[in-house]
């Protein structure tokens, strides 16, 4: 009691204060210093490890597989000062899409992204949150739902038939180019099915089509350089024009979508009772514009490339392998018997079409990675520690060539292989992940696969295909070095002859 009141009344909190103070400031040393990171390659100042995922001849997505061969399966790289942990092993993908998939499921921020999806109104690119909640059950009920399916399959029949007849007509020497036609067909079935009209594929804003500013969306989404190095992001993007560009580009994405609001808007008022909503009345009767604009955005700009992208790619691995080609034409051919066409049925008595597809997808995903995502709190994956705020770049390309899975050849193309391994999509199995997993995961694959199947049934229903030089096996199957899509190098021209 003496002792305490010979003090000044201030210096035992003080001295509790500064005690507390020392024990957490310990604590935290004790805890940065026991964190793990994952391994992974020197890096340089300033640009990290730029130089050896871009340095090389390689495509990307084959350089950040070559460095997890060395690094292992759960990597850290650096995108100029940007920490990304790289995933490359379907038993760690299934860690970070399943087992701690809620501490992984928000997107990072990005200039690009919250413009053009209009301030994070969107289901694709917005933080994870309730908002991003009802932005994805409205896309799941409206556009992925029951009803608007049945007219995609509509639209969708009607668009092939018209490939068909166009095909028909040429004479049988004449090349096709198959990227542009399965772009074309992909375009105006999304087009009529999302905006309900086709004729917006041939409209224009600022003198841009449709189709010019979703690319132009998609390659803006990317992000600018200055994403990997924030501290000089308003010097590089003023001086490279990238600004300039993200305004143009979100300008003429707002101008063109707001003039599809509008003619609906017009013409709610003399719609009939037997004329059905379409997927933009739906949307602006319970939506505000930016948000039915920047779902609208996530349908056009995540469906069109994708699907297409896949279409490409079965063709062109189908072509290069004609013992492939034959067995499946063998199979559809006799499943369909004498009709004109394939129909819906008769996809699913099509067992070897299906493992095709899945055999195509696991080589050519047509996203290398997935959307990027970012860690919300920290977390331990194959013994590593995750940090809040680091990105997460999962390889799907890598995954689908993992020997460790795929054990009988991985890079050969052999469908049979699926004889014997049971393989889902929609976050069921991760031995292959072109649609990625988790709640973040791709809500329209299933619509995309029956896209694929059903195009590519029919075409091959009606024609053999052949390279302009005869020698399918020579097919060039070289990638581009883009990103994010995983196009070929050269576009896929083919000979179609028809089948009697
Ligand atoms: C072959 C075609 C397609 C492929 C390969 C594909 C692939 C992907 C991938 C890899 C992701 C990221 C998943 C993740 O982060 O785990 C994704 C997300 C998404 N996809 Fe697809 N997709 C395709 C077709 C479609 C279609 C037809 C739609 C229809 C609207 C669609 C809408 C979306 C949306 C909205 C997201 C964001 C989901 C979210 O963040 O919650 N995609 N897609």
């Amino acid at each position: 009691m003496e002792i305490i009141s010979f003090f000044p009344s201030w210096v035992l909190p003080a001295t509790l204060l500064l005690f507390l103070t020392s024990i957490f400031i310990y604590a935290l040393r004790w805890r940065s210093s026991s964190i793990k990171l994952p391994p992974g390659p020197p890096r340089l100042p300033v640009i990290g490890n730029l130089y050896q995922v871009f340095g090389s001849k390689d495509n990307i997505y084959q350089n950040v597989w070559n460095l997890s061969q060395t690094y292992g399966p759960i990597m850290l790289l650096h995108f100029g000062t940007q920490p990304f942990i790289v995933i490359s092993s379907t038993e760690m993908a299934t860690q970070v899409l399943k087992t701690h998939d809620q501490k992984m499921c928000t997107r990072p921020y990005s200039k690009a992204s919250k413009r053009l999806s209009f301030n994070y109104m969107d289901a694709a690119f917005a933080p994870y949150n309730d908002h991003w909640r009802d932005m994805r059950k409205i896309l799941a009920s409206e556009f992925l739902g029951a009803k608007r399916i049945r007219s995609y399959k509509n639209v969708l029949e009607h668009q092939i038939e018209c490939v068909v007849r166009s095909l028909s007509l040429n004479s049988s020497s004449t090349t096709v180019n198959l990227d542009e036609m399965f772009l074309s067909l992909v375009n105006d079935v999304v087009c009529k099915v999302a905006l309900g009209d086709h004729t917006y594929r041939e409209k224009t804003f600022n003198g841009r089509t449709l189709m010019e500013i979703v690319d132009e969306t998609s390659v803006m989404l990317q992000g600018s350089f200055s994403d990997n190095f924030p501290t000089f992001a308003w010097i590089l993007d003023g001086l490279t024009g990238w600004n300039r560009r993200l305004d143009k580009c979100f300008n003429d994405l707002d101008g063109f979508l707001q003039m599809v609001l509008d003619d609906h808007l017009d013409q709610k008022d003399t719609k009939t009772s037997d004329q059905e909503n379409d997927f933009v009345d739906e949307c602006i009767s319970r939506l505000t514009s930016d948000e039915t604009k920047a779902l609208l955005m996530n349908v056009l700009s995540g469906s069109t490339e994708t699907t297409a992208i896949t279409m490409v790619w079965v063709m062109s691995d189908i072509v290069k392998n004609p013992r492939v080609m034959q067995k499946l034409q063998n199979e559809i051919r006799s499943s369909v018997g004498g009709k004109p066409r394939v129909d819906e049925a008769d996809i699913n008595k099509m067992t070897y079409l299906k493992m095709v597809v899945k055999e195509s997808l696991r080589l050519h995903p047509p996203i290398g990675f997935l959307m990027t995502r970012e860690c919300v709190s920290h977390c331990e994956i194959g013994g590593y520690d995750v940090l809040p705020g680091m990105k997460i770049l999962v390889s799907s390309w890598g995954i689908g060539r993992d020997s460790r899975t795929w054990k009988e050849d991985p890079t050969e193309f052999l469908p049979e292989r699926f004889e014997n391994i049971q393989v889902e999509f929609g976050g069921k199995s991760f031995e292959m992940i072109p649609f990625g997993g988790g709640r973040r995961g791709c809500p329209g694959y299933n619509l995309a696969i029956s896209t694929v199947e059903f195009t590519i049934a029919n075409l091959l229903y009606l024609f053999d295909w052949e390279t302009p030089a005869g020698k399918n096996e020579d097919l060039d199957m070289k990638l581009t070095r883009e990103f994010p899509f995983i196009r070929r190098a050269t576009p896929l021209c083919l000979v179609p002859n028809k089948y009697n």
